[in-house]
C-alpha cells in the first residue's frame, strides 16, 4: 500500500476511486482493504473540515465496507454486493459535488499570507423551513444568522425547495412537539434532496421515542423546545468551525521491530503520526519528548512486560488518563481481562485488523483530546480560556519566524456593566456569547480567539498584514454594533473597543498583551467603539 501524502479533498477522492477501481478489477482482499482505508481517511478529513452530512455519508459507505472485512475468503465479493456498494459510492461522489463549499474548504487547508479580505467571512447558506405557527421563531432565527454572514432561504412547509447549491444546514421549525406523518415526508424529501446537510428539528419533546422517529427520517440534531434559539445559533456556528487539529501521535512499545514497522505502517497510512521504543525501559524519557496522544502496548517484552510498563504509568499524575490499548499475540482471555483491570483501555489481538486498529487509536484520541480540551476552554462561549490563550500566544511567538507578523488585539465591551445591570446578568451573557460568536465564524481555523476575562476578549492573527489584521477586526466591529441581542422586552446593541499591537515591533506574548491593552484603554479613553494601534 502506498502512503500519498494526501491534501486536500480532491486528493483522498481520487485514491478512494482508484482504491475502488483496483478491487473491482481483481477482486484482491488487500485491495478490499486500501478501499476501506481510503473511506476512512476521507470521512476523517470531512471530519476536520467539519462537514457532518457528507461524514455520515462516509460512514455509512465504511460501515458496508467493513461488513465484508471480516472474512477473506468471501472475496471476491458476490456481483450483488458490488453493485450495492458502487451505489453507496455513486451517492457519496454525488453528494460530494454538490456540496461543494471551495472558500472555506480552501481556507482552512491553506492559512496563506496572501489572504484577500473576502476570505475572512466563510458566507454559507441555510434554509428555515417553518410551519405557519413556526414563522416568528423562523423569523427570529433568520435574522441572527443573517448577521452572523449567513444566506438565509425561509420556505414554508409545503412549498419548492429552492434551485440553489446545497445549504450548510436545514432548520425545520415546525408548530407542534411531535413529528406528524407530513413533517417525516417532509424530512425525507430534503435529507434526498441534501444529503450532506446537517438537519436540525427545533422544539421537539425530549422523548426517546420522537427523536428516534424524527433521525430515521434524516434528522441529525434535535433540539428541545427550550432555549432554543440560542443553541441552534451555535450549533449552526460549530458546523463552520474548522478546528485545527494536530496530528495524532501514538508511541508503539514493541520489542519486535518486524511488527513495530507493520504497525507503524499502518498508522502512517490512516495519517498517523507514530514513533517506536523496542525497550519500555526507556518509555518515562520518550513519553516526555514525543509527548504522544496514545500508546500501543505489546504484552510481553523482554525484561518487563506491557501490564507492568502500565502499572507504572498510570502511578504518575502525567500519565492517568493516556489511553493505553494493548496489541498482543495473547489468546488467554483471563490475561487479557486482568490487563485491562491493571490499567489498559483496550485489548487487541495480533495479527491486527488494520482499518480496526485505525479506527480504535483515532476514536480512543478524540475522546483523549476531548477531556483535555475541556480543561482549556472557557464554558460560557467555547473558546480558549485565559490561561489556554495565553500559552498558545507564547507558542505563536516562539514558532514566528521573521518576516512574520503577529497582531494581537485586545477586545473589550463597552459599558457592559450597564448592560447587566440594566437587563440582568443572562441577557449580558448573551451579549458575550454573541461577541464570540462573531468572531468564530469570522477569523480563521488558525488565528487564536480567547476570553481572556469577564467581558475581554483576546485575537491573534498569524501571518497576516497588520493593517489588514486591522480592517478585519474593524469590521467584526461596525457589525457586532448592527448586532441584535435579544432580551424580554425586545432587542439591544453593544459596542466593543479593541486595542491592537504587533510582533514584531513588541517582541514577546507578555509585552504583546501589555501594549495591546494600553491601546485599548486608549480607545476606551478616546470615546469606545473603535480600534487603536499601540505605539500610533
Ligand atoms: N453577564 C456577565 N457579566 C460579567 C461576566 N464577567 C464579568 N462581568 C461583568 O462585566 C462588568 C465589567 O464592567 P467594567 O469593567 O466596569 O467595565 P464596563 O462597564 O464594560 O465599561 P468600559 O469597559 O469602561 O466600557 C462587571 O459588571 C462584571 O460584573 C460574565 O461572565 N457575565
Amino acid at each position: 500500500m502506498s502512503s500519498l501524502p494526501l491534501t486536500s479533498v480532491e486528493d483522498r477522492l481520487y485514491v478512494l476511486r482508484t482504491r475502488w477501481e483496483g478491487y473491482t478489477a481483481d477482486g484482491s482482499f488487500e485491495h478490499f482493504i486500501e478501499f476501506a482505508v481510503a473511506i476512512n481517511s476521507l470521512a476523517e478529513h470531512f471530519n476536520r473540515l467539519r462537514l457532518p452530512g457528507l461524514v455520515r455519508l462516509c460512514e455509512g459507505l465504511e460501515n458496508a465496507a467493513l461488513a465484508k472485512l471480516g472474512d477473506q475468503s468471501a472475496h471476491p465479493l458476490p456481483q450483488q454486493d458490488i453493485v450495492s456498494l458502487q451505489r453507496q459510492l455513486d451517492t457519496l461522489l454525488g453528494a460530494v459535488g454538490t456540496s461543494r463549499a471551495p472558500v472555506p474548504v480552501r481556507r482552512a487547508e491553506t492559512p496563506s499570507t496572501a489572504l484577500k479580505e473576502i476570505d475572512w467571512v466563510k458566507p454559507r447558506s441555510v434554509w428555515v423551513v417553518a410551519d405557519a405557527n413556526g414563522h416568528e421563531l423562523a423569523e427570529g432565527l433568520s435574522r441572527q444568522l443573517h448577521y452572523f454572514g449567513f444566506q438565509v432561504f425561509q420556505l414554508c412547509w409545503d412549498c419548492a425547495l429552492p434551485q440553489a447549491e446545497a445549504p450548510l444546514a436545514v432548520l425545520f421549525v415546525p408548530s407542534h412537539t411531535v413529528a406528524q406523518p407530513k413533517d417525516l415526508a417532509r424530512i425525507e424529501q430534503v435529507r434526498a434532496a441534501c444529503p450532506a446537510s446537517q438537519l436540525f428539528f427545533l422544539g421537539v419533546r425530549s422523548e426517546i421515542d420522537p427523536i428516534v422517529v424524527l433521525m430515521r427520517a434524516g434528522i441529525d440534531v434535535t433540539i428541545p423546545a427550550d432555549e432554543q434559539s440560542s443553541t441552534v445559533l451555535s450549533r449552526v456556528l460549530d458546523l463552520v468551525q474548522t478546528h485545527e487539529q494536530e496530528k495524532h501521535r501514538v508511541l508503539v512499545v514493541e520489542d519486535s521491530r518486524v511488527a513495530a514497522a507493520l504497525i507503524q505502517r499502518t498508522l502512517a497510512e490512516h495519517g498517523i503520526d507514530s514513533h517506536a521504543i523496542g525497550d519500555p525501559g526507556t518509555l518515562l524519557e520518550v513519553l516526555r519528548d514525543y509527548r504522544p496522544d496514545l500508546i500501543l502496548m505489546d504484552m510481553h517484552m523482554p525484561r518487563f512486560n506491557g501490564v507492568e510498563a502500565t502499572r507504572v504509568l498510570r502511578q504518575m499524575s502525567a500519565y492517568q488518563s493516556i489511553p493505553i490499548v494493548y496489541l498482543s499475540g495473547e489468546s488467554d482471555i483471563g490475561m487479557q481481562v486482568e490487563a485491562l483491570r491493571l490499567g489498559g483501555d483496550q485489548f487487541l489481538i495480533k495479527p491486527f485488523n488494520p482499518v480496526l486498529l485505525a479506527a480504535v487509536v483515532k476514536t480512543k484520541i478524540a475522546r483523549f483530546r476531548e477531556t483535555q480540551r475541556s480543561s482549556r476552554v472557557d464554558g460560557l462561549t467555547g473558546l480558549l480560556n485565559h490561561t489556554a490563550a495565553k500559552a498558545r500566544l507564547q507558542a505563536l511567538v516562539a514558532a514566528a519566524v521573521e518576516p512574520a507578523r503577529i497582531t494581537v488585539a485586545m477586545i473589550d465591551i463597552d459599558h457592559f456593566k450597564s448592560i447587566n445591570d440594566t437587563y440582568g446578568h443572562p441577557v449580558g451573557d448573551q451579549v458575550i456569547r454573541g461577541l464570540a460568536w462573531l468572531l468564530k465564524a469570522r477569523l480563521r481555523a488558525t488565528d487564536l480567539i480567547g476570553r481572556y476575562g469577564g467581558e475581554e476578549f483576546i485575537v491573534a492573527l498569524p501571518d497576516v498584514d497588520p493593517e489588514m489584521a486591522r480592517n478585519v477586526i474593524d469590521r467584526i466591529r461596525t457589525d457586532f454594533a448592527a448586532l441584535p441581542h435579544a432580551h424580554p422586552g425586545g432587542v439591544l446593541y453593544a459596542t466593543f473597543s479593541a486595542g491592537i499591537s504587533v510582533y514584531p515591533e513588541v517582541d514577546a506574548a507578555a509585552g504583546l498583551t501589555e501594549a495591546a491593552d494600553g491601546a485599548l484603554l486608549q480607545a476606551k479613553r478616546l470615546g469606545r467603539n473603535r480600534v487603536e494601534f499601540a505605539f500610533a
